[in-house]
């Protein structure tokens, strides 16, 4: 018995380990893409604010040609100044409200053909369903994920008439809350699991066209957004959303560019959120069979975490409700 489990482990184990890498780095698709910015058009969407001026600062200091879009001509210009000063270089504002479907199009055959398009513009207004205004709820599935199929409509003609036929990139700011449903976020996870279809259907008609989508899943992020969202925050919502910590605007910005850079569908951007991606990783694309090997031998362990924290966050709703009473 002892002969055999050491058999099992010293030569089986290997050997199916090393037959499942093998088999994975034969059949995973798409196959890996690294997606240049440097001289090239990066467009992005709540360019003026919080995560997005965080990603244009970044991408024009690494030398791309950058347009930012948002409704505030004020803000707009305020981040262009900020931009020319920190790094340097001029980006192109152009103020459009993502829900009009005619402005965006104007604005993006305005700045000419996209490279990398950065879908970032976002509402979040936390809030119990039975409570919340029809017109908010509304409000947040226009803006996050009807305006991010006006902007990708009105780009993909100009995408695939890309002066260099490099590899392109289309770029959705998602959020954890666009992997797991949270108290409070109904309408807001509702807007951000949708961009997952619209995106994951998307990367099958663009392949072709040698462009790629990736996903990103920011935690809590420190931005002027998020000041505005924790003065109507429910509590709960602030309780559970703390399972994965915040981040600061800059970073969440570096991991997203890495991530498109290398053409990654799903982008995480902290530990939490590296998990998190595992624990759903669904039938969503992967390029990278390493990756691909972890999110086989992890699935069954993590479901159990996964469980555990739903364990957690029932336990605390059920404190929570019974304190109320
Ligand atoms: N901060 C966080 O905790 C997290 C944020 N995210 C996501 O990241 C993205 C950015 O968030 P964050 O940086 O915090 O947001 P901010 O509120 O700081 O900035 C939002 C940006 O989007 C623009 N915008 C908003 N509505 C529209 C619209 N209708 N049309 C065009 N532009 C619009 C704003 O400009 P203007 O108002 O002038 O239009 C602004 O530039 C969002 O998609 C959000 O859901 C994901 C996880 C966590
Ligand atoms: C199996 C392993 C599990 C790992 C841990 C899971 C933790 C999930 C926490 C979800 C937090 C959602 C925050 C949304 C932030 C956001 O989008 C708002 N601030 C609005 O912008």
């Amino acid at each position: 018995m002892a002969d055999l489990t050491i058999a099992f482990f010293s030569l089986l184990l290997p050997f199916f380990s090393l037959s499942l890498l093998v088999f994975l780095a034969f059949i995973v698709r798409p196959r890996p893409v690294k997606v240049p910015i440097k001289n090239r058009h990066v467009f992005i969407t709540g360019g003026s604010s919080g995560i997005g001026l965080a990603l244009a600062q970044q991408a024009a200091s690494e030398g791309a040609k950058v347009s930012i879009l948002a409704r505030n001509i004020g803000r707009l210009e305020d981040a262009k100044e900020s931009i020319r000063l920190s790094t340097g270089r001029d980006v192109a504002i152009f103020s459009a409200d993502v829900r009009d479907y005619e402005a965006v199009k104007k604005a993006v055959e305005e700045a000419g053909p996209i490279d990398v398009l950065v879908c970032n513009q976002g509402v979040f207004v936390p809030q119990e369903l039975e409570t919340q205004d029809i017109e908010e709820i509304k409000f947040m599935i226009d803006v996050n994920l009807t305006g991010t199929f006006h902007l990708i409509k009105a780009a993909l003609p100009g995408m695939k008439n890309r002066a260099d036929r490099g590899p392109g990139s289309i770029a959705i700011i998602s959020s954890q809350a666009g992997q797991v449903g949270i108290y409070g976020y109904t309408a807001y996870s509702a807007s951000k699991f949708g961009l997952r279809g619209l995106a994951e259907s998307l990367q099958q008609e663009v392949i072709g066209e040698n462009i790629h989508v990736s996903l990103i899943f920011p935690p809590d992020t420190e931005t002027p957004g998020f000041a505005e969202e924790n003065k109507r925050r429910p509590q709960l919502t602030s309780i559970l959303a703390a399972s994965s910590g915040s981040m600061k605007a800059d970073e969440v910005a570096k991991k997203a560019l890495n991530g498109l850079k290398s053409g990654n569908f799903i982008v995480p951007c902290n530990f939490e959120g590296f998990f998190l991606s595992l624990a759903t990783s669904g039938l969503s694309p992967q390029r990278s069979f390493l990756m691909a090997f972890i999110e086989v031998i992890a699935a069954g362990i993590l479901r159990v975490v996964g469980l555990c924290f739903q364990w957690n966050w029932y336990g605390n709703i059920d404190k929570f409700l019974g304190e109320r009473k």
